[in-house]
């Protein structure tokens, strides 16, 4: 068993349990604590299946943060807003705090009030704050304490993106995203309106004409282009429990040709163990990425109309939520980037 101790706030929640799938059988760390309030008292091993011996006879508790301290690391996989309340007291106890939610995600304050509809629950600890992808901040989440995850869009969409704007590829208008979603992607909470009738053979878009995550994606678009560049983006609930694919369809400024730009990729990526760019001609499919940590990346070129087609697939409780925040913690305490997880 690992010498880290790890605690998970919200573990009976669908990232939270993710989790606690990966962590219990994560050789570089221990799992100390899971916090529940509706399953508090019931151990692990009866709410979330398969769990191995250790970690399914731990008790859910509620979440206090006199407990959450005996931890070295806490993930907060909690509803925005909620997940602020959490990482003042634990940042002010020194532990290092993995953030699931949005609350840590933008730079600005006052653009987190106006997608979130309240203000910013913990402005002075946004400077601490790395937006943690690792494929993009690799070296600033080995040296941060407070890591916002992304939200499970923006993984998608910006692993797409991330070559051809550092390669300047792209022009400042006219690229539209457009992305399919499994239904655990909002959550486990009965509030939210997924009946099996109701979702079942069924698709819609919903979120339009600005979904929250917009912000998120501008905010990094602009600073790997350099320059201000447009999106239009438009999510799209499908009946699936897990997985996103990702569309994107952008004009081009450069001339370049597919070969080219898939070897642009290609190289991108190679070090990414995580990121698998697929060869020309062949397109993703969510199938291939459901229950591991990898986003598949594939690019067709439209000659005709000077555009590039991009496509990413991930898991969002995957590279889109929990696998994603295993991959940050690996950098942040020095443990080999991929243990623990399936690519
Ligand atoms: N689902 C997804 O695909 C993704 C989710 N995320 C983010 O991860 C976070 C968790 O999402 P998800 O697992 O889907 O959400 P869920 O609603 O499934 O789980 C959240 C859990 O948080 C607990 N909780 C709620 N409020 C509080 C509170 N005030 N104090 C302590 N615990 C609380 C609840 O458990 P209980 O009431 O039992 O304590 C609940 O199980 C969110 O911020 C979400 O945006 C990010 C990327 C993808
Ligand atoms: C299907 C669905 O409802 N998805 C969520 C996104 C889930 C996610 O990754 O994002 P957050 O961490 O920002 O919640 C939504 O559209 O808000």
């Amino acid at each position: 068993m690992g010498s880290y101790r790890v605690a998970v706030v919200g573990a009976a929640g669908y990232a939270g349990e993710e989790l606690v799938q990966l962590l219990s059988r994560h050789p570089g760390v221990a799992l100390s604590l899971l916090t529940s309030r509706t399953r508090r008292g019931e151990r692990a091993d009866k709410v979330i299946s398969g769990l191995p011996d250790a970690a399914g006879r731990l008790i859910f508790e509620e979440p206090e943060i006199s407990r959450l301290c005996e931890a070295d690391l806490v993930f907060l996989a909690l509803p925005h807003g909620a997940a602020a309340e959490y990482a003042i007291p634990l940042r002010e106890a020194g532990k290092i705090v993995v953030d699931l939610s949005a609350d840590f995600r933008l730079r600005n304050p006052r653009q987190y009030e106006v997608d979130y509809g309240w203000s910013h629950p913990a402005p002075t600890l946004l400077s601490q704050a790395v937006y943690a992808l690792p494929e993009l901040h690799r070296q600033q989440i080995r040296q941060a304490d407070l890591l916002a995850m992304p939200g499970c869009y923006p993984t998608s969409i910006l692993l797409a993106l991330y070559p051809a704007l550092a390669a300047d590829w792209l022009r400042e208008e006219g690229i539209v995203a457009s992305s399919l979603s499994g239904t655990s992607g909002a959550g486990r909470r009965p509030e939210v309106p997924l009946l099996f009738s109701e979702m079942s053979e069924n698709a819609r878009p919903y979120g339009v004409p600005r979904h929250r995550h917009v912000a998120e994606m501008e905010q990094e678009i602009d600073r790997l282009a350099g320059r201000k560049v447009d999106l239009a983006f438009v999510p799209h609930l499908i009946p699936l429990a897990r997985g996103i694919l990702s569309t994107i369809v952008c004009p081009l400024r450069a001339d370049i040709g597919p070969e080219e730009a898939h070897e642009h990729y290609r190289s991108s990526y190679r070090a990414d163990a995580f990121v698998r760019v697929l060869p020309l001609g062949e397109l993703p499919a969510l199938r291939h990425v459901v229950r591991t940590n990898r986003a598949e990346v594939a690019l067709e070129y439209d000659g005709a109309h000077r555009r590039l087609l991009l496509f990413c697939a991930i898991d969002n409780l995957g590279k889109g939520a929990a696998g994603q925040a295993v991959q940050a913690m690996n950098l942040r305490l020095g443990l080999p980037e991929e243990e623990g997880l399936l690519r």
